[in-house]
């Protein structure tokens, strides 16, 4: 009998995920053995550090990966929102299943929204697109690190008596949380985050087999949207690790593509839009990133990168 061993993490939210592909292939393939091989991650163990300091997104995937490339695992699922633009050699983005809802969500304590935040407000987020964002309208609140997975940051907010904290609707849904979302903020207001929403479902290039067996699993308006929005990741050099956003919607033959670059205390942001053909998706991402660039997307990258010190890996 056929197996797959998915590599995850331990988090709540990464073996929900997890959890959910392995249905998902078993529900395509019954009589599949599909099991988990639940893993402890750099980026786990430095989880009260600011991700910024301690050398961004990779870190929860690197390990993950190197646990694919040795066939220790078949696939692993993470948040495509944790990848960066570039893979490492032989492994590949096999498919992304349909994408759960992208926006930010802000979980207010005492019933508070964001648009009822009192002056001076404290919020939470270790987010640099969203303190960009949210300081951009609201110069008065003061942002809060929370960090560590969904539950952590939640009670962090609780704890430090913060008016609320802004979290991924995905993630909140998937572990059953949306009883503490008081408002959910739609993509005018807070552009999600590239990749949010999504995951993906990553596997060694060369096994055919394993490929076949995702293949059910893509889901191909998902696919354009993340390759236009990857594009843009790619051009603007990212990681979570400096405040941008990038979005794409897809209608009928045309996709929208929505970024932002900004600093992260809202003091400037460059916003764009470009809209196109499916097929030109990745073009349409790349073309998006480089306007941006030249209407001073550049000139804040270069400040962010010497302000926090280069730290490329
Ligand atoms: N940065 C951590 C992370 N990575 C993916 C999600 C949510 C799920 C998703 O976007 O698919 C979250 C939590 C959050 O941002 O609140």
């Amino acid at each position: 009998m056929s197996r797959v061993r998915i590599a995850t993490r331990q988090s709540p939210l990464a073996l929900w995920q997890a959890r959910h592909v392995g249905a998902l292939l078993a529900s395509h393939h019954p009589g599949l053995d599909v099991s988990l091989v639940e893993m402890t991650t750099e980026g786990d163990r430095f989880l009260s550090a600011p991700l910024s300091a301690v050398g961004g997104k990779g870190l929860f995937v690197k390990e993950i990966e190197q646990a694919l490339l040795d066939g220790r695992a078949d696939i692993a699922v993470h948040s495509l929102k944790d990848m960066t633009s570039v893979f490492p050699e032989g492994l590949m983005l096999a498919a992304v299943p349909e994408r759960e809802d992208p926006r930010d969500a802000f979980c207010g304590l005492n019933g508070v929204t964001l648009d009822a935040l009192p002056q001076g407000a404290r919020v939470g987020t270790s987010s640099l697109r969203r303190s960009c964002i949210l300081r951009e309208r609201r110069p008065d609140v003061e942002i809060v690190s929370i960090r560590g997975n969904v539950q952590t940051r939640l009670a962090r907010t609780r704890e430090q008596g913060l008016a609320g904290a802004l979290l991924a609707y995905a993630g909140l849904k998937r572990l059953g949380l949306e009883d503490v979302i008081t408002q959910v903020l739609p993509p005018e207001v807070s552009l999600p985050a590239v990749g949010q929403g999504v995951l993906a479902i990553q596997c060694r290039t060369e096994d055919a087999r394993v490929r076949e067996l995702l293949a059910p699993l893509e889901h191909p308006t998902t696919r354009i949207a993340v390759t236009a929005e990857r594009a843009l990741l790619a051009k603007l050099e990212g990681g979570c690790t400096v405040p941008l956003a990038g979005h794409a919607t897809v209608s009928g033959d045309a996709v929208f593509v929505r970024g932002l670059v900004g600093r992260p205390d809202g003091t400037r942001v460059v916003r764009g839009e470009v809209r196109g053909p499916v097929s030109q998706a990745h073009a349409l991402g790349e073309a998006l990133a480089d306007e941006l660039l030249s209407r001073g997307a550049a000139d804040i990258l270069r400040d962010f990168a010497r302000r926090t010190g280069a730290r490329e890996s």
